[in-house]
């Protein structure tokens, strides 16, 4: 790994480590998915085994769920808690306003799922994925219904937008609810997150976007001076 590898995972474990000592006795907790939701991960089971008791997990991707339960942490259901207490997750790009872009690792639908049924979503990251407009280095991973995908593609090209089938080798990348990713990059950045996810949402055949807009109370940030909380 490169130093500047080692660095970021660095911030990225000190921002979880943070987030981890908000987690109080008897919460039901939401688990992000990513490098960075994966070390947060690991600090929650550590309180665990440190004597922290907690009422449940619900996660936003298999294989954070598989991680989790790897370390014993409870898993729940919405059937049984449909409202959690706090959620922990990783960002691609963090706007000043707490804007996102999410879905670098094709979790985006869960992930939303999950902050929206959560009290408090809370955003780990390192300092690099601050940024003054989104869509200014990520490219904004929209799910789409593999049946509309090329229709959805015509019409986001139509948009302005530069788009690329997410795939994994030679076959498409197909998230954990059997839909495929679009990847969307535009040339100046999102001018108008709003007016973008509005239109977005009246395209048939895309289930969700990778835009989380007002959802994020609070980002923790790492860097090289520790951990900074936004606000
Ligand atoms: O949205 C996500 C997955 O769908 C992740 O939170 C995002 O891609 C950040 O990943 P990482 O923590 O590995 O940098």
């Amino acid at each position: 790994m490169t130093a500047q590898g080692t660095n970021r995972d660095a911030w990225k474990r000190a921002a979880s480590e943070a987030a981890a000592s908000l987690v109080e006795d008897g919460m039901l907790v939401g688990l992000g998915t990513g490098s960075t939701a994966a070390f947060f991960i690991r600090a929650l089971a550590k309180r665990m085994q440190e004597g922290l008791h907690i009422a449940g997990t619900i996660s936003s991707s298999l294989a954070s769920q598989e991680l989790a339960q790897s370390f014993g942490i409870p898993v729940t259901t919405f059937e049984a808690n449909p409202t959690l207490d706090l959620y922990i997750d990783g960002a691609d790009e963090i706007d000043p306003q707490l804007n996102l872009i999410k879905g670098g690792g094709g979790a985006l639908l869960r992930e939303k799922i999950v902050a929206s049924a959560s009290r408090r979503f809370v955003v780990v990251a390192d300092h690099l994925k601050l940024v003054e407009r989104l869509g200014q280095s990520f490219a904004l991973p929209i799910e789409v219904v593999p049946f509309a995908t090329p229709l959805v593609k015509r019409q986001l090209t139509d948009l302005g937008a530069n788009v690329q089938l997410r795939s994994k080798g030679e076959t498409p990348f197909i998230t954990d609810n059997q839909n495929m990713i679009l990847d969307c990059t535009f040339a100046q950045g999102i001018s108008d997150p709003a007016a973008l996810d509005e239109r977005l949402h009246h395209i048939v055949g895309i289930v969700e976007t990778g835009l989380f807009l007002g959802m994020a109370r609070q980002v923790l940030i790492g860097g090289p001076n520790g951990v900074q909380t936004l606000p």
